[in-house]
């Protein structure tokens, strides 16, 4: 924040020669802006002007210190409000305290320099927070330059449909495809084309931690809570409060976590572990995974609670093996962004090496296209890039965890492929595999699998 910018106080106070003292001596740093309101309401009509710094005198001729605290920070939760009153009360400055108010001041010979310092304070935190917001701005802007999600493919446009609907609300995501499909750049692309493109991104696998850390990663932990928490710890949930949680790879999640889980989500608020007071949080959530997470139900992994309070809205990201002409694409924008980030000259495909692309699986998605047109990009010799330029390993497409077949249709392939190996000898078959012979006459019977 530049210093143009003027620093919005309000002065609450109806004593109206102590009120212009306090005015007066605000007003010395030019940055700031005062007004005088002599009554609560008076104060509580103008909230729609955002103040940043609000003095309120405790007794007001219409309204009570508490009551005017309390409306003030359920209106503007960021505002600070510092109490001054007449009278010296402990009890009632601990209460006002305890209700959020940023500090209280007796009113005695002292008080107009703890009210400079404190606003210098108050104006210096308010002014930081206010660059973070700008620069998460920056940084989300560029994020929308630079990380686009490129592909025209059908299946690809419906993703960015679906994104930009899901940033108009808070709705939960769930988004699902193989690894390297862009499951976090989707959820990064949600975040930063919401409201809450100026608050946190915190983004958190919990395939990547380990089991037994899992709780405090996601709720914190309070000092001594275990053995090696050795100072409080503010978990990955506090840490998004305003912004997004991405939590990637969830059915990863322990069963018993899973419970915790929910609970926290039902509740909107977090306990740290080995802590008693329940904290609050704001956050948009959307989780990721390369599973069918309803398989995961169905083989009780993964609660059905759970996932249902998760799926929000699905985005379902298909393997670059099925985004058509986009794996050219993808490769030509890799390779143009690799020279300009290198200062090499402009690198081109061969016809072949195009074919070569089309032809190849990609078990790795999005990201093993990168990585190999890269590499192809450092290795070709001259302006063009040739077949034999790319590493491609000879691999084989993982299978679409969606079309993975079912216990039955896997038991019918089994026993179909037997009866063909024994010239469709029941008996023998029955023996082979250990089934009774009742079973496969009757699967005949019902023309699961047939003789000859
Ligand atoms: N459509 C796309 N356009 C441009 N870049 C993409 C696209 N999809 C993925 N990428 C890039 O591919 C890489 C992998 O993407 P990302 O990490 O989002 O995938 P993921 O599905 O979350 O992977 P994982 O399952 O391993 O967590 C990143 O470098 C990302 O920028």
């Amino acid at each position: 924040m530049t210093s143009v910018l003027p620093f919005k106080i309000f002065v609450v106070e109806d004593n109206a020669w102590y009120g212009e003292l306090l005015m007066h001596r605000l007003g010395q740093n030019p940055n700031h802006s005062v007004q005088r309101f002599s009554t609560a309401r008076a104060c509580l009509d103008q909230l729609s002007e955002l103040p940043d710094f609000i003095t309120l005198d405790y007794s007001l001729p219409d309204a009570k210190g508490e009551q005017v605290l309390r409306k003030i920070r359920e209106r503007l939760p960021n505002t600070e409000v510092l109490v001054i009153s007449g009278q010296e009360d402990v009890g009632t400055a601990v209460s006002m305290l305890r209700q959020g108010a940023y500090d209280y001041l007796v009113k005695d010979e002292h008080t107009l320099d703890r009210l400079w310092n404190i606003v210098g304070k108050v104006e210096q935190q308010v002014r930081l927070r206010h660059d973070n917001n700008q620069l998460r701005k920056h940084i989300g802007n560029r994020f929308g330059r630079e990380q686009a999600i490129l592909g025209e493919h059908s299946s690809v446009q419906l993703v960015h449909t679906l994104i930009a609907k899901a940033a108009r609300t808070t709705i939960t995501v769930s988004v699902s495809g193989e690894t390297g499909t862009g499951k976090e750049l989707v959820a990064k692309a949600i975040h930063f084309q919401s409201s809450r493109a100026g608050q946190p991104f915190v983004a958190v696998n919990m395939a990547a931690i380990p089991r037994e850390l899992v709780e405090s990663e996601l709720f914190g932990h309070e000092k001594g809570a275990f053995t090696g928490a050795v100072a409080r710890r503010v978990g990955r949930l506090e840490e998004a409060n305003g912004g997004t949680l991405f939590l990637d790879e969830i059915a990863d999640l322990d069963l018993s976590l899973q419970a915790k889980l929910l609970r926290v989500l039902q509740e909107r608020e977090v306990t740290r572990v080995g802590g008693n007071q329940a904290v609050e949080f704001d956050v948009r959530l959307i989780v990721a995974t390369h599973r069918d997470l309803l398989a995961e139900v169905e083989a009780g992994r993964f609660r059905e609670d759970l996932y249902y309070r998760l799926l929000g809205l699905p985005i379902v990201l298909p393997p670059l093996r099925q985004r058509g002409n986009d794996v050219l694409l993808l490769a030509e924008a890799f390779v143009r962004n690799f020279c300009a980030l290198n200062n090499l000259p402009l690198r081109q495909f061969t016809t072949e090496a195009c074919d070569r692309l089309l032809a190849h699986p990609f078990p790795g998605n999005v990201r093993e296209l990168k990585a190999v047109v890269e590499l192809a990009t450092v290795l070709a010799d001259g302006e063009q890039i040739q077949a034999e330029d790319l590493p491609l390993r000879a691999g084989r497409a993982p299978e679409d965890p969606t079309r993975q077949l079912s216990l039955r249709d896997q038991t019918t392939a089994i026993v179909q492929n037997c009866l063909d190996e024994m010239g469709g000898d029941v008996l023998a078959v029955a023996a082979r595999l250990r089934i009774g012979k009742s079973t496969v006459y009757r699967m005949i019977q019902q023309r699961e699998v047939h003789i000859g």
